[in-house]
């Protein structure tokens, strides 16, 4: 007891602030990964901390000594598991507010361009992949994509990924509200879990947010049905409604956390 007492006596408030910087540094990583593989991956390095504290407690000296050679390259093997969440980490260090400029009336005429295009392609079956950036920069996607920085509209939309439109095979990006690419090649999820039912356009828009914190919208060519793919995540069937409601949750997001 003494001890700590001792502790408590000699904080400064450097060593405060030293505790709460890191406090939210794990707090930042665990949002980070919520809900991601790195969860499991989390778990599975936690049960082999738990056998290496375990074996040299019982006394499986060669177990200990196998996993005190692999304990001491963690930093590496974190690196290679994670390196996606890093990246993502690191990029939202060096944020780029999609929103920045547009107001609250363009917001909702942006919304409701995407809703109608998305809905009339659907219903056309015209398959599609919009992606539209927020705070992390999706320049190092752009390179192989057409410039074309035009005003976003339905019409636009659907005619770029009518199937004999030269631009509809790929991606369009919208960057600060203009419709600035198209033809993007995205990189493609390698997540094993994805449905086999999703082809290469819903594993492109998976690969991306798993990298990037865009919002993807995917308009199947097959069955018309309208997904949304947020942090590597998709969410499938929308109607017309419920993708507006979506689109203005993360946007509505985006400015509150402009004004933080
Ligand atoms: N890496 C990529 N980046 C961007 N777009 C891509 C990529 N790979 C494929 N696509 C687009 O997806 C189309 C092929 O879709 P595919 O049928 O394989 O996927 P799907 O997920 O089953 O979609 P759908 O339900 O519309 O058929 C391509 O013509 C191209 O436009």
């Amino acid at each position: 007891m003494d001890g700590f007492s001792d502790v408590i006596k000699n904080l400064r408030w450097l060593d405060l602030l030293d505790i709460g910087l890191v406090a939210f540094i794990i707090y930042r990583i665990i949002l980070l990964i919520k809900g991601t593989r790195a969860v499991q991956m989390l778990l599975g390095l936690a049960v082999i901390l738990f056998v290496y504290v375990a074996s040299q407690v019982g006394g499986l000296y060669t177990l200990h000594w196998l996993l005190d050679n692999f304990l001491s390259s963690i930093i590496l093997v974190i690196i290679v598991i994670f390196q996606n969440d890093i990246r993502r980490a690191l990029m939202h260090v060096g944020r780029n507010p999609f929103f920045s400029g547009l107001s609250y009336r363009e917001e909702g005429e942006l919304i409701d361009e995407l809703v109608k295009a998305s809905v009339v392609m659907a219903n056309r079956r015209i398959g599609a992949l919009i992606v539209i950036e927020r705070d992390t920069g999706l320049k190092d996607f752009l390179e192989v994509g057409t410039e074309l920085d035009a005003r976003v509209s339905s019409d636009l939309l659907t005619s770029i990924f009518l199937p004999y439109s030269p631009l509809h095979d790929g991606a369009v990006v919208i960057q600060q509200g203009r419709l600035k690419q198209a033809g993007c090649f995205l990189p493609l999820s390698q997540n094993p879990d994805i449905s086999k039912a999703l082809g290469t356009r819903h594993r492109a828009a998976i690969g991306l947010t798993e990298l990037v914190d865009a919002v993807a919208i995917v308009v199947s060519e097959e069955t018309g049905r309208i997904s949304i793919v947020v942090g590597g995540r998709i969410t499938r069937d929308l109607d017309s409604s419920s993708l507006k409601r979506v689109l203005k949750r993360l946007l509505e997001s985006q400015n509150a956390r402009k004004k933080k």
